[in-house]
């Protein structure tokens, strides 16, 4: 079969809405070609893997690709994909040039296209993370290797809201304690959680091909005891009472559902956010502090925030 690859040239900030509106036009995996990913100063102490080539990267903003199969509805998805990515300036979100090229691919190079970008990554103190098609031998007896196939769903573990995620997972989870995560993608934190010595995870989803990948990844890791996924919006009628909830989602997203949070959550749970854009940070810890939750600590990497909001004891 023949394929459409559509680039577009845009901003660290709109990755993700980007990634979302390309998913929901049919598209079948994203790529992402940042940068920064080249020209980011590498960090020594969490050993991370990567061997760059510069041919293979741009030299400012980012590339997102995605491949749609040429048929009759080609133009129709390009100028419904065209209007989303325009919307989004009335969120405030940043698209850059948002210059969109289409051009001609075969299916071999789809299928491999994306690859050669995602290698094991050394994110936290202990988890690495490497794409399944990767042989790796962790350095020591104390890291915990995740393998990950992310499929068609967000969540390679390499996108800087999902490594403060991780980051912020090792450092607040306790074992034994029970974790929900909304909108689990690939699976990547639930698993996380599972490893780290969570009782129980209970990970939800919107998106049916998200939890399929997460379902398939849980298995790769072997957590699947410890680990529920579901289909599910936000935290409706869920009725688990967690030591922590994490929630990588965007701030218009996380606004819908802290109250519902707060509620669920025991006393002296945590609730642990990010997607959030720097712009959108105020906004976020008002509506949690408004719900009741005080705020305990907040982490940035490039232009995204992670927030760790307690319900008082
Ligand atoms: C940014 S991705 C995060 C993936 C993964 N947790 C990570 O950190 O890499 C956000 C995920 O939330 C899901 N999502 C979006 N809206 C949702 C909703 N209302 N309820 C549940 N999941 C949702 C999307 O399908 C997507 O898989």
């Amino acid at each position: 079969m023949k394929w459409s690859e559509i680039c577009i040239h845009t901003t660290n900030e709109a990755i993700e809405p980007i990634s979302n509106i390309l998913h929901e036009a049919g598209a079948s995996g994203v790529v992402i070609e940042d940068a920064d990913d080249f020209h980011r100063e590498r960090s020594v102490e969490l050993g991370e893997v990567y061997e760059l080539d510069p041919a293979d990267y741009i030299s400012e903003g980012v590339y997102l690709k995605a491949y749609l199969p040429m048929n009759s509805f080609l133009g129709e998805a390009v100028e419904q994909i065209k209007q989303a990515i325009n919307q989004l300036l009335v969120y405030d979100i940043d698209i850059g040039h948002n210059k969109i090229t289409l051009s001609e691919v075969n299916e071999e190079e789809w299928a491999t296209a994306w690859k050669k970008y995602y290698k094991p990554i050394r994110v936290s103190d202990h988890i690495t993370i490497t794409p399944t098609w990767e042989e790796y031998q962790p350095e020591s007896t104390d890291e915990l290797v995740i393998e990950l196939d992310p499929g068609m769903a967000f969540g390679t573990g390499t996108h800087p809201t999902t490594i403060l995620c991780i980051q912020a997972i090792e450092q607040y989870l306790k074992s034994n304690q029970t974790v929900v995560d909304v909108g689990t993608g690939s699976g990547v934190l639930s698993i996380t959680a599972a490893l780290l010595g969570a009782e129980h995870v209970y990970a939800y989803d919107l998106d049916a091909i998200a939890v399929k990948a997460a379902g398939i990844n849980i298995k790769l890791n072997k957590t699947e005891s410890k680990i529920t996924v579901k289909q599910n919006n936000l935290l409706d009628r869920v009725t688990v009472e967690p030591d922590l909830i994490v929630a990588n989602l965007l701030a218009e997203i996380i606004m819908r559902f802290e109250k519902d949070a707060f509620a669920l959550l025991k006393p002296g749970g945590l609730f642990i956010t990010s997607g959030i854009i720097k712009a959108k940070e105020d906004d976020v810890k008002n509506a949690l502090i408004d719900a009741g939750f005080e705020i305990v600590e907040t982490n940035y990497m490039k232009d995204w925030v992670l927030i760790v909001a307690k319900k008082p004891a």
